[in-house]
């Protein structure tokens, strides 16, 4: 991950609108007020962008991929640094790097048991967070937000696969509908500016997200570190067996982190419009079958249980990925191939994952 924080550098800030001329030459609102006039196109690789959670799972492959690509003036700030939930230094960190361009890949994640066992926690943070990342980027005039929500908003017994126009069509699935209705919350902010300001900010909604920089700790992760981390931890043990959560007969899609962050490049230049855009892979597993594939990569040849007295979740959330490929995006890591090599990030890294 990355090995230190960025520093803010004093620059010009006249290559930035100020707000109000912002938001006048931007009125590009049609009658609905939710389409704007804007024409996406490439991003400019000399702009600042500020992305929010740059050490997270996924900030952290934006941030590489954008390094990538060739852009200069990438800023950010850890938790320790600037916690989001703080208002006033939110504005103040915000208006002082005046940034083109903002991702807001910062939040309250976790797996089913975290959510399901801190829903006040997922509600109230990730709220506060988006909320005043959303209202300094609107103060200080950014141009171009990408939220990243969750296909979680969706309702827990959706019609596969689930389109985006789903939203808001049935009940939310229990265990994480806190976090579901923060996240949907910052759908309807994203849509809110397009509508009152005639911003071009857009939304994507990602699948089930894995890979190197995740969050492997045993109670708070998502399901596939906590399977690399449980299979490779009794492969090395000489365990007989290892006991999973739930039934195993769940479904998931899962997409490399990696591929995430080109696709959300890839909106930013190529997508603008108030509904979100599902990113995925269009495909799922069973848990079963995930778990299959990481026992045979890192070697445990033991026996697998399953603890029914854990929550299995939804039964499946596939997303219907036709928006992004419309857009000209598709995902490109296979799964077998994206596992062994956070199996092998995983290695290289245990002596310092987050807990
Ligand atoms: N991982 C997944 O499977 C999926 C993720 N997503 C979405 O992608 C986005 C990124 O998730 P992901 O990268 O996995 O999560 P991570 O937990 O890996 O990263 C989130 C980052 O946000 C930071 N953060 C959280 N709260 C605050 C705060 N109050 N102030 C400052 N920083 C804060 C965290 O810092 P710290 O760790 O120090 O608290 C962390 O660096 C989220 O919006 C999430 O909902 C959507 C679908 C699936
Ligand atoms: C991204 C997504 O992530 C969460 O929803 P989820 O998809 O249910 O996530 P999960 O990865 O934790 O579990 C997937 C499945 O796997 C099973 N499972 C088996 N064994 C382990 C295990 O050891 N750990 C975990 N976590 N799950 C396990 C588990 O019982 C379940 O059936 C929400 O935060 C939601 O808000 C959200 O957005």
């Amino acid at each position: 991950m990355l090995s230190e924080s960025p520093t803010v550098r004093s620059r010009c800030d006249c290559a930035h609108k100020a707000f109000g001329e912002l938001v006048a030459t931007a009125n590009l609102g049609t009658a609905a007020g939710e389409s704007t006039d804007f024409v996406p196109g490439p991003l400019d690789r000399d702009a600042t962008v500020y992305i929010a959670g740059h050490r997270g799972l996924v900030g952290g492959a934006i941030w590489r991929k954008f390094e990538e690509e060739g852009f200069t003036d990438l800023v950010g700030k850890t938790h320790s640094e600037l916690d989001l939930t703080d208002r006033p230094a939110v504005f103040d960190y915000v208006n002082e790097v005046k940034p083109k361009y903002l991702v807001l890949a910062a939040a309250k994640v976790g797996g089913i048991m975290a959510n399901n066992t801190y829903p006040v926690d997922f509600i109230s943070e990730n709220l506060q967070v988006q909320v005043n990342v959303l209202d300094a980027a609107l103060e200080a005039g950014v141009e171009r937000v990408l939220f990243l929500g969750s296909s979680c908003i969706y309702p827990g017994k959706a019609e596969q696969p689930i389109k985006e126009e789903y939203l808001l069509t049935g009940y939310l699935e229990p265990t994480n509908d806190a976090y579901a209705i923060a996240k949907i919350a910052g759908i309807l902010q994203i849509q809110a500016v397009r509508r009152q300001y005639g911003l071009p900010w857009i939304s994507a909604m990602p699948t089930n997200l894995y890979g190197p920089g995740d969050n492997f700790s045993p109670q708070g992760s998502h399901v596939l570190p906590a399977l690399i981390r449980r299979y490779d931890e009794a492969a090395r043990s000489g365990a007989d067996s290892v006991t999973n959560w739930g039934t195993g007969s769940p479904r998931r899609e899962f997409l490399h982190v990696d591929d995430m962050a080109a696709a959300c490049l890839h909106l930013l230049e190529n997508y603008d419009g108030p509904a979100q855009v599902n990113v995925g892979t269009g495909s799922d597993v069973t848990i079963k079958e995930v778990a299959d594939v990481i026992a045979d990569v890192v070697g445990f040849e033991g026996e697998t249980q399953w603890d029914t007295s854990k929550p299995d979740g939804t039964h499946q959330k596939r997303l219907d990925v036709t928006k992004l490929a419309d857009a000209g995006w598709t995902a490109s890591i296979g799964l077998e191939e994206g596992i062994r090599s956070t199996v092998q990030w995983y290695r290289e890294h245990s002596g310092e994952l987050r807990e």
